[in-house]
């Protein structure tokens, strides 16, 4: 079997070599999915996972837009639309410096999985820019979003390809992008999802990824007769995940004690609670400030510049900011602080030690493409919604995501459970992720 392993792996690797990140997330799905494929006479010669690592369009684009002192930028703009198996592709926008095309490639690639885990009829895709807003503009903003739109409209539609946010690509982003849809291609439609609610957004898609991560935890929990309730939490990001993550946490009767951004993290040994969250989320989302500015205003909590929080001791750790922000070492602290639970907010935080820490040590650990799923899931509702223009209430929606999310933890122990009652979410997610996109693929022939 590693021989398979490796003669696949040798074989992704001579072709995207330069992507260390698509690497590592395809790496991932071999070591678990080609053992699973072997016994399976169905998928025998048919080479699906290679081809499922090569993505069906590649978009690179030139996006040329001007400042507000006059000046003009070159930026590169992307979509990766990596399968179309089972339905539009679907995933989001990354604005960030780091995006390139091995970046969002990995992204695409988990987001094939993840799509399928949520029982939804939704492809896989993502897309993004190296365009940085932090310190832009509003009006900058909107330039490089309508100039970004300007091509990507040709590639795109509520049947072919349904973009939405991701690391830099919020509400104010998906508002420019659909502005600049609509004008273009003169039509109102579902286009994105993620869109505001007075035209045509879904309740609760803004909360979805970080609530969905903690239903999930809150089903892994279940399965030790755990509960959040009087569990002290570690959460890294301050952004869209991390924030309602957070808020659910809380919710459940745990103690929040971190939040992190690229300058560090604070600690507050008091737990964070809805007043200062509230406090986060405007310093976030209205002022776009730093979370350092935490410190000024409560004023017992510390910051620790240019660290990540994986050295408190806590129950249950949330990573919630960006991919390989948690090592080997990070998971060694959190094991011998007595964590008894990881959950994945963001995409593939923890590195591939540190899953294999989480893993031998056998404590519940789920994998971003089964725990974040709920963001996409909730878009996939939108999508339903707009289709069928209609308005579904705040608890319908959080109803069906809670549903999803138990769905996806049941696909997970399906294809997971060991001999010994461990469960590998690592492997249940990629094996039922893999199980719904191989066969409509091998239904439509090779394409
Ligand atoms: N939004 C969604 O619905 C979904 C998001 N995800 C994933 O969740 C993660 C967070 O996304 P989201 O909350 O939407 O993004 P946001 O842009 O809202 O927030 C990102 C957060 O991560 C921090 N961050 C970004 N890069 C780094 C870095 N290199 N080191 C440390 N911190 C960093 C940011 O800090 P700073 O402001 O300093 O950059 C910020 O606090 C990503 O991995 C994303 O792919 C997954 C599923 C759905
Ligand atoms: O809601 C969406 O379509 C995208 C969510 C996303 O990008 C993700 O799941 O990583």
């Amino acid at each position: 079997m590693e021989n398979k392993i490796k003669a696949f792996m040798d074989e992704v690797i001579a072709r995207n070599g330069h992507e260390p990140e698509f690497i590592q997330a395809v790496q991932e799905v071999a070591e678990t999915v080609i053992p699973y494929i072997a016994n399976q006479d169905i998928y025998n010669g048919k080479n699906i996972l290679l081809r499922m690592v090569e993505p069906e369009r590649l978009i690179s684009f030139r996006v040329a837009w001007v400042d507000d002192d006059g000046e003009i930028h070159v930026n590169r703009g992307y979509r990766i639309q990596m399968n179309s198996a089972i339905g539009p592709y679907k995933g989001g926008l990354r604005f960030h410096p780091t995006v390139n095309a091995s970046i969002l490639k990995f992204l695409a690639f988990e987001q094939v999985f993840k799509n399928s885990l949520t029982t939804l009829p939704m492809g896989g895709g993502k897309g993004g820019s190296d365009f940085d807003p932090k310190g832009k503009s509003d009006d900058e903003v909107m330039r490089f979003c309508h100039a970004f739109m300007l091509e990507l409209n040709r590639h795109i539609g509520p049947n072919t390809d349904v973009p939405a946010g991701d690391i830099g690509v919020g509400a104010r982003e998906i508002g420019f992008l659909f502005g600049m849809y609509k004008k273009i291609r003169n039509e109102f439609t579902g286009v994105l999802t993620g869109k505001g609610l007075s035209w045509g957004g879904s309740k609760i898609r803004p909360e979805a990824t970080g609530y969905g991560t903690v239903y999930f935890a809150q089903s892994m929990l279940k399965t030790k007769n755990e509960s959040f309730d009087g569990k002290t939490v570690v959460i890294s990001g301050s952004g869209n995940v991390a924030q309602f993550a957070a808020e659910k946490a809380i919710v459940l009767g745990a103690k929040v004690v971190t939040l992190s951004d690229s300058s560090g993290y604070i600690y507050d040994k008091d737990g964070i609670n809805d007043e200062k969250l509230a406090f986060v989320m405007d310093l976030k989302n209205n002022r776009r400030g730093r979370i350092s500015e935490y410190t000024d205003k409560y004023t017992s909590a510390e910051f620790h510049a240019g660290k990540t929080p994986w050295d408190v001791k806590c129950d249950i750790a949330l990573p919630c900011a960006t991919q390989n922000e948690l090592n080997q070492q990070d998971a060694k602290n959190l094991l011998s602080n007595g964590c008894m639970c990881v959950a994945e907010g963001a995409n593939m935080p923890c590195d591939t030690d540190a899953v294999h820490e989480f893993n031998n040590a056998k404590i519940l650990f789920a994998p971003g493409k089964a725990s974040n799923a709920g963001g996409v899931a909730t878009s996939g509702l939108e999508m339903s919604q707009n289709s069928l223009r209609i308005s579904w209430t705040r608890e319908e929606v959080d109803e069906r995501l809670k549903d999803i999310m138990e769905d996806i933890h049941d696909s997970c122990i399906e294809y997971g459970k060991e001999e010994d009652g461990f469960c590998n979410y690592v492997k249940g997610a990629n094996i039922a992720g893999f199980v719904k996109v191989a066969d409509a693929m091998l239904a439509q022939g090779v394409i």
